[in-house]
């Protein structure tokens, strides 16, 4: 489905979108439990590859409007009868990677054909230096892939500037094994809040862990058993990003763009609120009340690190697009490891809507103005993010904007072109 956007003005309040790492994380603890109630769950086509694999483990995942009851496999993964499809979905992979590996049998993980690009050479080298069985079934570090169980835990060392998810994904697995597994890492941590967000949704299973002085450990021996035996998934950042740089970019004179469920937590791409206050917006956020307001702004360029905070990289380019002056995005690299390349993606798109773009593989450089944008056909390249930066775009781009492959905002927002048209964006979803 092509989405065709016009110039447009927004205002009024949209709700966040339940968190899509929370409720990963949250089914899948839940699945290490023996039941729980997930509350307010994001219900997408990756959260649902997750649920999935609970399944095929052994548990169940039940859904109604604003739950989900999961009877869980009580720490002890069953052997699949099936192939578990991971779809698009990295952290589905990661994490079900490592609790393959507690089974006493054969997984076989595989996904879409993005996925199958995406590198999982350092989690597999973990699992088999655990103990465990795993392989590429095409030798290059990428799915299929073939894990074999049972592991009990131990040390390992794993590179920190791939993918944080395959610490979580240790984490989660090494509390229910036997010893407990430590992890040290070989180089830095990129993409460390997410870490902290594993923390966060284990501690709330009654699960500890904890940071080291060389990386991350966890006892074995636990039991996943979340108080009350429920857990309540925060508002997503991350998709808060499209509608606050919507309403930054384009709101209507004396209106705002209100945006509620927007509570602290661990976060790291709550930084998108900072960030748009550095450009020069009009934003409030009223953490207590879970609200934040913006105001239609002239943003100018920044410089942004965006070593913990990946996902923002394609909205941050946009703004800076639309912004004065230069937008700097540096330490951009492991953006590229993502269900596209979206370093050079945002680069080729907004280069084509006629910012002036210069892509280094660590850092973005976009140069625009408030009318520098023209609408152009332009490319979602399969993923999510892509898709609903550039919509931001369309917001204030000259003409019409066409972006294609706009369907697959279910991977993380479903109703993101209900909620942008809601705002007063001028949408048209086309097939193709
Ligand atoms: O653990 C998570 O929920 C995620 C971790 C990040 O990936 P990396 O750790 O691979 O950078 C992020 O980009 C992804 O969207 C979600
Ligand atoms: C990279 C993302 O997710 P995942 O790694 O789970 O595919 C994302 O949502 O931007």
């Amino acid at each position: 489905m092509d989405a065709e956007l016009s110039q447009s003005r927004v205002r009024g309040t949209a709700r966040a979108p339940p968190s899509k790492s929370y409720t990963h994380r949250a089914i899948l603890a839940a699945g290490y439990s023996d039941d729980a109630t997930v509350y307010d769950p994001l219900v997408s086509a990756d959260t649902k590859a997750t649920m999935r694999a609970v399944g095929a483990f052994g548990g169940n995942v039940t859904r109604d409007d604003t739950r989900l009851e999961v009877d869980g496999f009580g720490g002890r993964p069953g052997v699949a009868a099936d192939v578990i499809d991971c779809a698009n979905s990295g952290t589905t992979m990661r994490l079900v990677t490592a609790c393959a590996a507690l089974a006493d049998g054969i997984t076989v993980l595989t996904g879409d054909s993005s996925l199958r690009s995406r590198p999982q050479g350092p989690l597999l080298d973990a699992v088999s230096d655990l103990g465990g069985r795993a392989e590429s079934t095409r030798d290059n570090g990428q799915a299929p892939l073939v894990l074999k169980g049972p592991i009990s835990g131990g040390d390992v060392s794993i590179p920190g500037d791939v993918s944080s998810q395959y610490i979580s994904a240790l984490l989660m697995a090494g509390a229910v094994t036997e010893k407990g597994i430590d992890i040290d890492l070989e180089t830095e941590l990129k993409s460390a809040p997410y870490v902290e967000i594993t923390l966060e949704v284990l501690r709330a299973f009654g699960v500890d862990a904890e940071a080291t002085e060389d990386g991350f450990s966890v006892a074995g021996g636990q039991t996943y058993d979340p108080e009350g035996g429920e857990y309540h998934v925060p508002g997503d950042f991350s998709s808060i990003s499209y509608l606050l740089a919507a309403g930054a970019v384009a709101a209507d004179e004396d209106h705002e763009v209100v945006v509620e469920g927007a509570y602290p937590s661990a976060q790291g791409d709550a930084a998108i609120v900072d960030i748009l206050e550095r450009m020069g917006a009009a934003i409030d956020w009223d953490r207590e009340n879970g609200q934040i307001t913006v105001e239609k702004s002239n943003l100018s360029g920044v410089t942004v690190d965006v070593g913990d905070t990946p996902d923002l990289l394609p909205t941050i380019a946009t703004l800076g697009a639309i912004a004065d002056g230069e937008t700097r995005i540096e330490n951009c690299e492991h953006v590229r490891y993502k269900e596209t390349d979206r370093v050079s993606a945002m680069a080729d798109e907004l280069t084509e809507m006629g910012a002036v773009v210069d892509e280094e593989q660590d850092v973005l450089t976009v140069k625009g103005g408030e009318t520098s944008l023209s609408g152009a056909t332009v490319d979602g390249y399969h993923d999510h993010r892509i898709v609903m930066a550039l919509s931001v775009a369309g917001l204030v781009a000259n003409g019409t904007t066409r972006i294609r492959g706009s369907e697959h905002v279910d991977v993380s927002f479903p109703n993101f072109f209900d909620v942008f048209t809601e705002l007063g964006a001028d949408v048209r979803l086309r097939e193709e």
